[in-house]
């Protein structure tokens, strides 16, 4: 087989696995290598059969990307582990936060001066599950205290490969109950796109081997006679929490809406609803069963395991 290929100064360029050319005889070399990084896991496995600096290019990002599901995003950096198979890692793009695209404007906000936000209107609670939060617009600044979700993962973490359900988010340090632990990133979509992703992903799940991560929450207005619903779908584009796993129990997180001033749409951020021993692996709960009950097995573990795993009807 010849894979044609183009760097990125548009040169067409054919490479057959059998014939490898010297290593003199690449000026594309260097192209190469800031394209690499960039591939998906096949397209760099298929890159690294070409040649041997290709080869040994590649080992070295797959390395780094093991070694930090967050890219370098995160203050530190989240391992993948994996003694059960030989997936090194899972690809996606990373997204410390949720898009920021609903934000009203730099108008709205607090004018509290050096960060004492304690008291102000933006730190108001304004109901169970929801949190507000100084927003963009807020003069305070990023160092105020009223700003506990916006700083990234708010404890260490790691990646763990399960034999059954696949990689899991785990602590790397005790967690005391009630802190924030991460907010679930990824990218906010219309009910409509939600539900067209939802049957696409439904197929391929049914083809195994391939698990998606579009949460649906539903925040119910104070009147209580609306609700609005979120989806955040962190199956391309998201952060960490795309790898937290189901439990029946409801697991030792509490999902949290927190709007920050000034911002449309909620983010959902995850909190710590018990104290959390150094290597437990991280659950929550993902809705009700009775919703669909011939969805996929569930392998929580946990004493009243329904044996099914909550998904949304599509
Ligand atoms: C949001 S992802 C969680 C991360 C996922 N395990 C992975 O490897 O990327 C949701 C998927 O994880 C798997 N999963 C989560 N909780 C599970 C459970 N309790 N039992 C079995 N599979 C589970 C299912 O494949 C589900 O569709």
């Amino acid at each position: 087989m010849v894979a044609k290929e183009l760097s990125p100064e548009g040169i067409a360029l054919s490479m057959h696995p059998n014939k490898q050319p010297k290593e003199e005889e690449l000026p594309w070399k260097l192209s190469w290598h800031l394209i690499l990084p960039r591939l998906s896991p096949p397209d760099l496995a298929s890159a690294a059969s070409t040649c041997r600096s290709l080869n040994d290019s590649a080992k070295f990002i797959t390395a780094a990307r093991a070694s930090d599901a967050s890219g370098g995003s995160e203050s530190h950096p989240i391992p993948f582990i994996n003694a059960v198979d030989r997936v090194p890692y899972a690809h996606f793009t990373y997204s410390s936060s949720a898009d920021a695209a609903f934000d009203l404007g730099f108008d709205v906000g607090c004018r509290c001066e050096g960060g004492a936000c304690e008291g102000c209107a933006c730190a108001e609670g304004v109901g169970f599950g929801l949190r507000r939060e100084c927003g963009r617009g807020c003069r305070c600044g990023s160092g105020c205290g009223n700003r506990e979700t916006q700083g990234g993962v708010g404890a260490r973490l790691r990646v763990v490969r399960d034999p059954r359900k696949g990689w899991g988010l785990h602590v790397a340090e005790f967690v005391r109950e009630g802190r924030f632990v991460c907010e679930y990133s990824g990218e906010y979509v219309t009910n409509e796109e939600a539900k067209r992703r939802l049957t696409e992903y439904d197929e391929l799940m049914s083809g195994g081997r391939f698990s998606h991560a579009l949460l649906v929450v539903r925040e119910h207005l104070p009147s209580r006679r609306a609700c609005l619903r979120v989806n955040i779908d962190a199956t391309r584009i998201g952060n960490v929490a795309r790898f937290i796993n189901h439990s029946c129990d409801g697991g030792n997180l509490t999902l949290i809406l927190v709007r920050n001033t000034g911002s449309l749409i909620p983010r959902l951020c995850f909190f710590a609803s018990r104290d959390i021993k150094e290597g437990e692996e991280l659950t929550f709960s993902y809705g009700d069963v009775r919703l669909r009950p011939d969805g996929p097995p569930c392998y929580c573990g946990s004493t009243g395991c329904f044996g099914v795993l909550p998904s949304e009807q599509t």
